[in-house]
């Protein structure tokens, strides 16, 4: 039996919702990164556990005709992206058949339809925010890059292929200043140095961007001669701020946040609506195809204008302001009160009137809104976190029963386990799955459920 170091042949037969090919040696189930389902290849084995291995590609004996060059230098090594080496409509392929898999296996959902996934027009530079590990090279210069795959490794890189150029230009830039100053970078061995991380956000429609030092003090007397220096040559950058992170752990920002140059937030548009985001509200990453989604979401809700509807996990007030104009009253809840902030000053901006966020849990929020407000929802949209919703949330639903949900989903697995615990009191006929994360395994969907009871 394959033990690690064997080199084996084995031919790969489908696509893991982790974005590995996987394939069976005399029994044994082996998890294949970069390999394509339908390839014949050789590999050696890295990774040997009691049920399964996992296997490094040394040779592709058989490839796969959809196979391709990746794009990005660093793939494989950085584990930001998962399928480069296939042709990208391949990849929609694997992904709506990873939801219909997950459907299926978790929640036993073998009639519902699921649609072909809505690809992106560009699947490359569509990513609005990324944030950069900060650490230093031979000679105690700043750099930055990327984490090893794996590790805590600074590997310095400097074109990513999936972000907005101006994410880019202006990571390149910062650390060309940062050089000219004598600056210590964070150390997580031995929790000291300043600099931590670089949080770059962009308005993919505007071009304006904001970027967020992340600091493990505050004192850090030069950042406004080096703020001021970005913003001079970087004319979209609209905002410098700080970020004082203190504490040991693997969550990049802290929660004090201060201004120090500028703006403390970018615009960006999704449709024609215009959204102010500061730095600790959730945005989708892809813009453009945040359209699609909303859209999808539009198409479901299906308002006439009268309907009473809660945006749950509401961020900056995105989904609930992008279909306000369509319904009665719109309640938002979420946890981030910056969130909460600007979801109220993205419907003013927006001159809507008929939205009112609340901050808080869900599942602290909800029961209350439907218990002593008497809200009777109309269309709850659900949009969580990838750990889909809790308990407290399901019984609340499953109590008020609203005619009509939509449910936003980051996890096809989180989504088919919660599907299932309400299938008994809705009907639920499709799936739409909407690309928002080219290159990588992940994808988002769109389910209505309409109660059936
Ligand atoms: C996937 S995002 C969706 C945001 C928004 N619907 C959008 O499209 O931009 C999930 C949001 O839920 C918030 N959140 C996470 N856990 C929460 C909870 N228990 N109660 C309320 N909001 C929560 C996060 O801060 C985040 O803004």
């Amino acid at each position: 039996m394959a033990a690690n170091g064997d080199l084996i042949e084995l031919k790969l037969d489908t696509l893991g919702h982790g974005g590995e090919a996987i394939g069976r040696y005399r029994g044994l189930v082996v998890f294949v990164p970069e390999g394509i389902p339908g390839e014949k290849v050789r590999v050696k084995i890295k990774e040997r556990k009691k049920n399964y291995a996992r296997g490094e590609i040394k040779e592709i004996l058989t490839p796969a005709p959809e196979r391709k060059e990746p794009e990005c230098e660093v793939f494989g090594l950085c584990g930001g992206c998962h399928l480069q080496q296939m042709d990208y409509s391949l990849q929609l392929l694997h992904k709506q058949k990873i939801v219909k898999d997950t459907l299926e296996r978790i929640g036993g959902f073998e009639e519902v339809r699921v649609n072909e996934v809505i690809g992106a027009d560009h699947p490359w530079i569509y990513r609005n925010k990324a944030q950069f590990p900060l650490g230093s090279d031979n000679e105690g210069r700043v750099i930055t890059g990327f984490y090893q795959k794996g590790t805590h490794q600074v590997v310095p890189h400097r074109q990513c292929v999936i972000q907005h150029p101006l994410i880019n230009r202006i990571a390149r830039k910062t650390i060309s200043i940062l050089n000219n100053y004598d600056l210590t970078v964070y150390d997580e061995k031995t929790h000291t140095g300043l600099l931590r991380h670089l949080v770059v956000r962009v308005g993919i429609c505007t071009n304006q961007a904001l970027l967020i030092f992340v600091t493990r003090d505050k004192k850090f007397k030069e950042l406004q001669e080096i703020a001021r220096k970005l913003m001079t040559e970087i004319p979209e950058l609209k905002g410098v701020l700080q970020n004082i992170n203190p504490r040991r752990t693997n969550v990049i920002m802290g929660d004090k946040t201060l201004l120090i140059k500028g703006n403390d937030y970018y615009i960006d548009y999704i449709g024609s609506i215009r959204y102010a985001i500061s730095p600790h509200s959730f945005f989708q990453v892809n813009t453009l195809q945040t359209e699609r989604l909303y859209n999808t979401v539009r198409k479901y809700a299906g308002l006439s204008g009268q309907e009473t509807v809660v945006d749950a996990y509401c961020g900056a007030g995105s989904i609930g302001i992008y279909l306000a104009g369509e319904a009665r009253t719109v309640y938002g809840i979420e946890v981030v009160g910056s969130a909460i902030e600007d979801a109220e000053r993205n419907a003013a901006l927006n001159g809507i009137n008929n939205c009112i966020f609340i901050k808080g849990k869900v599942e602290d929020k909800l029961p209350e809104l439907v218990d002593k407000k008497k809200i009777k929802p109309d269309v709850i949209i659900f949009d969580p976190p990838r750990k889909g919703l809790d308990k407290e949330t399901m019984a609340t639903v499953l109590e008020v029963l609203p005619p009509k949900i939509v449910y936003v989903s980051c996890n096809p697995a989180t989504l088919a386990r919660d599907l299932k615990e309400i299938k008994a009191c809705y009907d639920i006929n499709e799936v739409q799955p909407v690309d928002l994360f080219p290159q990588t395994y992940h994808v988002e969907c769109v389910v209505k459920l309409e109660s059936n009871v």
